[in-house]
């Protein structure tokens, strides 16, 4: 056979297809043998065990002692006690009916009908909100939506300033459904967001708690100060959900709701990837080729980078999505066993073709670092305007340029997998979002590590928690010290000479702000500089 007989051949060989979907998944430019499969066959088969047993309810997280159970939450018969049941459907008609009140203007701001969401939350607690909105959203949504997810006062006031639908959203504050979201409900990003929102409601003279609603676990901060407080609503996140695989719970569906997004279409895409995923023979499961794929090409490792390149504007943020879902699940330090693994596989990406003209270039030619996924949408959408030729439309050259990077990159033996698809609709995004947990959860177990907690999220927390403890600390002595003083004297003065650094970094940023410190001498030798209070 020719070289391009037998890679048509391979694609056939190869090709999964979901019927009910439309969906393809084609693993033949990667350029894994016979020989790779069966060699994997008992890890795989462990993984296929994994699997049912996590889905039976079994503690798949052991560090944090916990259930993993995304699956149930589209499928509620699946969860192992009849209390999990109820709760999800009960929670999800809830939604619903909140939802449908808001719309038809049952439930009112103040007498007038609620114009906007703007969703406050972090990591899991906000990327598949955003990928979800970008992707589906109608062109008129019921609601508009916005999203504060970080503590960058910046950020957020241009949130509340910038003009949409006619206006800043701080003009239409009275009729803004504020979400918080937060898993834990002691995410300081998400507090401070919400304390931005609140002071900005008390500026405007408005009362905030019947426009705020919380969703959260049951009983964490956030859930108490909403009773106490007498918000709108309050909806339960579930302990045995974790944050990065959550949008299929009230953290995604409210929002997608709100915005007239058809989440019980999502739910169904989901479980019908759920459904093929359970497949036990690898080539009729697209989450263990998937897998599969990701392990031979990083040599179970994560030797090499993920580059997600949808050819579909609506999906920009899929990369983002998957960003979190992937590396928080897979960048672990230690195997289940304890021994250093050092796994993880990076993920980037944006969307095609724009990004042929940044680093395709690299992908092409240079370091030989990363296996590409790329994803097409067969309809095109829009108008149909001819730009070429008498017959060329602008989505035929989508079409063209993601087959010709694929070639081109297979041409320099650089592999990746398409995912093709009919179009970007709810039960299309439920489905992708399904397969990639799956894929995540069959992963960990081929390189057996513990997808389910982020031991390594809590260092970073707890450093800043210190510096913002050190600054309370340095500003009162400060305060007293009566002359101007070396950064190293003040830090004795603290009691933290150790912490020289760290303090003239808190110290620089609070004279930028002209909160109290002043700075005099020479900003490019720290030592010499002296510092007093305003
Ligand atoms: O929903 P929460 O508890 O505010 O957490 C937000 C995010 O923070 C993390 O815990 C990481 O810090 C993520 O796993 C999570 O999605």
């Amino acid at each position: 056979m020719t070289g391009t007989a037998s890679l048509w051949q391979r694609y056939q060989d190869w090709l999964y297809y979901h019927e009910g979907l439309g969906l393809y998944l084609d693993v033949s430019r990667m350029r894994f043998d016979d020989a790779f499969v069966a060699q994997m066959q008992p890890k795989l088969a462990k993984a296929f065990e994994d699997m049912t047993a996590l889905e039976s309810g079994a503690i798949a997280n052991p560090d944090e002692q916990r259930m993993v159970g995304h699956y149930w939450l589209r499928q509620p018969d699946l969860a192992p006690t009849p209390e999990l049941r109820d709760d999800i459907i009960n929670t999800l008609d809830r939604l619903e009916t909140f939802t449908a009140a808001i719309h038809n203007g049952q439930l009112t701001a103040n007498g007038q009908p609620f114009t906007d969401v703007l969703s406050i939350g972090i990591g899991g607690s906000a990327l598949g909100p955003q990928f979800v909105a970008e992707a589906l959203a109608p062109n008129q949504p019921p609601l508009a939506i916005h999203f504060v997810d970080n503590t960058d006062p910046d950020g957020i006031d241009r949130i509340l300033s910038k003009s949409t639908s006619g206006s800043p959203l701080r003009d239409r504050l009275a009729t803004t459904l504020v979400l918080i979201i937060s898993k834990s409900g002691g995410t300081p990003e998400t507090r401070n967001g919400m304390v931005e929102i609140q002071a900005e409601f008390g500026q405007a003279g408005l009362p905030y708690h019947r426009n705020f609603v919380a969703i959260t676990c049951e009983g964490s901060a956030l859930d108490q100060r909403a009773i106490a407080e007498g918000w709108l609503d309050r909806f339960p996140m579930f302990d045995w959900v974790g944050g990065r695989t959550s949008e299929l719970s009230a953290v995604g569906l409210l929002p997608a709701a709100l915005q007239g997004i058809q989440i019980r279409e999502m739910l169904l895409g989901a479980q019908m990837m759920d459904q093929a995923t359970r497949d036990r023979s690898l080539k009729t499961n697209p989450a263990a080729l998937l897998a599969l794929c990701w392990y031979y090409v990083g040599r179970g490792k994560g030797e090499k980078d993920m580059v997600v390149l949808p050819y579909k504007d609506r999906l920009l943020l899929f990369s983002r999505y998957l960003q979190q879902l992937v590396m928080e699940s897979l960048g672990k330090e230690r195997d289940l066993d304890g021994n250093l693994v050092y796994q993880g596989i990076a993920v980037y990406g944006n969307k095609g073709s724009t990004d042929q003209h940044a680093y395709v270039q690299q992908l092409r030619e240079g370091v030989p670092n990363f296996f590409a996924t790329l994803i097409e949408v067969l309809e095109d959408g829009g108008s149909g305007v001819v730009v070429e030729d008498g017959a060329i439309e602008s989505g035929d050259y989508l079409s063209g340029l993601l087959q010709g990077t694929r070639q081109a990159l297979y041409d320099n033996d650089r592999e990746s997998i398409t995912i093709t698809v009919p179009r970007v609709s709810e039960r299309i995004v439920g489905a992708l979002i399904a397969l990639y947990e799956r894929a995540v959860s069959f992963y960990a177990s081929l390189v057996n590590i513990n997808a389910y907690h982020q031991p390594g999220v809590e260092a970073g927390k707890k450093a800043a928690a210190n510096i913002l403890t050190l600054q309370k600390r340095l500003v009162s002595v400060l305060q007293d010290a009566g002359e101007p003083l070396l950064i190293a004297e003040l830090a004795t003065q603290v009691g933290a000479i150790e912490q020289v650094e760290t303090i003239y970094w808190i110290l620089r940023h609070l004279a930028a702000n002209g909160r109290g410190p002043v700075l005099v001498g020479n900003p490019g030798q720290p030592a010499s500089l002296k510092v007093s209070w305003k």
